[in-house]
C-alpha cells in the first residue's frame, strides 16, 4: 500500500512535545538580571535565535501548572507579545525561554532615556499604542495579564514595545506576591475590585493599563511616590486618581481617567481604546 493512501496519524512529528526545549540546544551567556523568583540570561537556541531564559527558582512557582498552561501560551503570538518558545522542564530548575529583547524593560528604559523621550509625546503615545495592541489580543483570547506594568513590558529593536509575563503571576507561590495584602503585590496597578475581592478581569489589566500610561508620560516615576500601600488602597477606593503627568495632554489624560473608572464596566475595552489612541495620535502630527 503506498504511504499516501494511509492516513498520517495526528501525533506524526510531535514525537516529543513542541514546547519542550532540551537544553542541549541551549548556548547559555550573560546574566540579563534577576529576581526573588530566580536569574534571568541571554541565550542562543539551535545556534543563532536570540533567548532570554528564565531559570525559575526551585520553589518559586507551581512548576507543573505552569507547565501545563506553557502549552497555551506558546500559541499566544502576536507581534505586540514577548514570545515563549518553550521551557526545559525535564530537570530543576525549570528554564522558561521566550524571545529576547535586546534593550530590557520598559520602565528601565523609561528612565534611562528619560532627557531623550520627554519632549517627544508622539513616541511616548506610540509606545501606549503598541502595548495596547498587545493587550487588545490577550483580551479577544480571553487571557488576563494579571500583573501588567511598564516593568513587566520589554523594548526591543526600532523602539518595539512588547508585553511579557503575561499570566505567570498565577503560578508564583510566594503569597507576599499573591495575596492583595502581601507586601509584593502590586497595590499602584490595583482596581478596587482586585483591592477588595481580588476579582481579576480584562477590566482590571485596562485599570492597570492606565497606571502604564501614567509610567510612560512620566517616563518612568513611581505612582504615588513614596506613598504607603495603605494610603494608596485608601485613595484609590475613595476614588483619588493619578494626577495628569506634565508631559501629558489633556486627550492622552481624559484615556488614563476612563482606565481609572470605579467601576470595571465603566472602563473602555482594549479594543476601543486601540481607536481611541490611534484618533489621539492622528490629532497629534
Ligand atoms: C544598554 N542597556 C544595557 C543594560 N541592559 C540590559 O542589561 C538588558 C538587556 C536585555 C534584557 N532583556 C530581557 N530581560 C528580561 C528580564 C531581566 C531581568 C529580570 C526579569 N524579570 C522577570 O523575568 C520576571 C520577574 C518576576 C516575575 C513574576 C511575575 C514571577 C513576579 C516575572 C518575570 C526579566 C527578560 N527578557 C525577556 C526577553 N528579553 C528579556 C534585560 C536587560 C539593557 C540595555
Amino acid at each position: 500500500v503506498s504511504p499516501c493512501d494511509r492516513p498520517v496519524p495526528p501525533t506524526a512529528g510531535l514525537s516529543h512535545d513542541k514546547w519542550e526545549i532540551h537544553p542541549s540546544e541551549l548556548m547559555i551567556l550573560e546574566e540579563l538580571g534577576s529576581g526573588q523568583f530566580g536569574v534571568v540570561r541571554r541565550a542562543k537556541w539551535r545556534g543563532s535565535i536570540d533567548t532570554a531564559v528564565k531559570m525559575m527558582k526551585v520553589g518559586t512557582m507551581s512548576e507543573d501548572d505552569f507547565i501545563e498552561e506553557a502549552k497555551v501560551m506558546t500559541k499566544l503570538q502576536h507581534p505586540n507579545l514577548v514570545q515563549l518558545y518553550g521551557v526545559c522542564s525535564k530537570h530543576r530548575p525549570i528554564y522558561i525561554i521566550t524571545e529576547y529583547m535586546k534593550h530590557g524593560s520598559l520602565l528601565n528604559y523609561l528612565r534611562r532615556h528619560e532627557q531623550s523621550l520627554i519632549g517627544n509625546m508622539g513616541l511616548l503615545l506610540d509606545m501606549c499604542i503598541q502595548v495596547c495592541k498587545g493587550m487588545s489580543y490577550l483580551e479577544r483570547h480571553n487571557y488576563i495579564h494579571r500583573d501588567l506594568a511598564a516593568r513587566n513590558c520589554l523594548v526591543g529593536s526600532e523602539n518595539t514595545v512588547k508585553v511579557a509575563d503575561f499570566g505567570l503571576a498565577r503560578y508564583v507561590l510566594d503569597d507576599q506576591y499573591t495575596s492583595s495584602g502581601g507586601t509584593k503585590f502590586p497595590i499602584k496597578w490595583a482596581p478596587p475590585e482586585v483591592l477588595n475581592y481580588t476579582r481579576f478581569s480584562s477590566k482590571s489589566d485596562v485599570w492597570a493599563y492606565g497606571v502604564l500610561m501614567w509610567e510612560v508620560f512620566t517616563c518612568g516615576k513611581m505612582p504615588y511616590g513614596r506613598l504607603k500601600n495603605t494610603e494608596v488602597v485608601e485613595r484609590v477606593q475613595r476614588g483619588i486618581i493619578l494626577e495628569k503627568p506634565k508631559a501629558c495632554a489633556k486627550e492622552i489624560y481624559d484615556v488614563m481617567r476612563k482606565c481609572w473608572s470605579h467601576g470595571p464596566e465603566d472602563r473602555p475595552s482594549f479594543r476601543l481604546l486601540k481607536d481611541q489612541l490611534a484618533t489621539v495620535a492622528q490629532g497629534l502630527t
